[in-house]
């Protein structure tokens, strides 16, 4: 099966790579077009890649094409190769805000499917979410959903969640990148040597979200495994709800939601 991604950035990248170690495609069957020559040889040089400037060189030979590109390049990117797609090419866009309806007014025939993925798909650890168009059917959707499920997990659910999703696990992994780089200045801060503060940093969360995602309990119930009474952590805690770092976290994923809905409207 041949796939090929319009756009060869960050979320490109993070999809090809996961897929190529996931071994869900060979090289020779990963295309991706970029407007950046260097990028196309990027890509190329490190994932094998068949990278093209131009998508028409390819755009025949696809059985799924990502648009990967960002919203504000999504229509000239879309007019430049929606004559060449064919009509059971399934049309996967993981541009954020991009409604399924604009999509299917360009794409008229083909099955189109709304992706909210994240860049640790990468690292075979992304969370994808996906929303079938009005011509995909229930094996399209099958397709897409075990592309996503083989570099992380992926859920279908009514595209009017994905603004939502889009706030919370689409941009999720920066918040979390802003977490673990002030966690890694926490332990300077108390001493530590950075590269070491750092590996505490990202070791911690990532054992505490595993143990969110295999444990089933509720984070509220491990939280309070881990608060002694009296102790370190209800200490810390204390300055974290003091400082609202609650609310700052729900503000973020609002603020990021609600611009995914306003880029839905533009
Ligand atoms: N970066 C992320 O974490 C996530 C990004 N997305 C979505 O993925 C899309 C791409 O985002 P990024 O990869 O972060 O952006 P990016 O800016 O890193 O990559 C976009 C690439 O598209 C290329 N490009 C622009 N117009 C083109 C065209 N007509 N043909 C071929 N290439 C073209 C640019 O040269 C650039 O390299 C966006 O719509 C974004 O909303 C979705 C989920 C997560
Ligand atoms: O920041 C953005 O717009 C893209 C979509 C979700 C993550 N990155």
């Amino acid at each position: 099966m041949n796939i090929g991604f319009i756009g060869g950035g960050a979320m490109a990248e993070a999809m090809i790579g996961g897929i190529l170690a996931n071994k869900l495609f060979t090289p020779d069957e990963v295309y991706v077009s970029d407007h950046k020559i260097k990028r196309c040889e990027q890509l190329h040089t490190l994932y094998g890649a068949q990278a093209a400037v131009n998508a028409s060189t390819f755009l025949e030979k696809l059985d799924i094409v990502v648009l990967a590109i960002k919203p504000q390049a999504a229509q000239a990117a879309i007019e430049s190769i929606v004559k060449l797609v064919n009509a059971d090419t399934i049309v996967i866009s993981v541009i954020a805000g991009l409604t399924l309806k604009s999509l299917e007014t360009y794409f008229v025939q083909q099955p189109v499917v709304r992706v909210m993925p994240n860049t640790p798909v990468a690292v075979g650890a992304g969370m994808s979410a996906i929303a079938l168009g009005k011509n995909a059917s229930e094996q399209n959707g099958k397709t897409v959903e075990s592309i996503f499920n083989a570099v992380g997990k992926a859920v279908i659910l009514q595209e009017s969640a994905i603004d939502a999703v889009t706030g919370l696990s689409g941009s999720g992994p920066g918040y979390v990148f802003v977490m673990i780089d002030a966690l890694a200045d926490a332990g300077v801060n108390a001493g530590l040597p950075r590269q070491t503060s750092i590996m505490l940093a990202a070791q911690t969360l990532l054992g505490a979200a595993k143990m969110v995602l295999e444990t089933g309990e509720h984070p509220a119930v491990l939280r309070d495994k881990v608060t002694s009474p009296g102790g370190t952590t209800i200490a810390g805690i204390h300055v974290l709800e003091q400082k609202g770092v609650r609310a700052a976290l729900i503000d973020a994923v609002e603020a990021a939601t609600n611009k995914s809905k306003a880029m839905g409207k533009s």
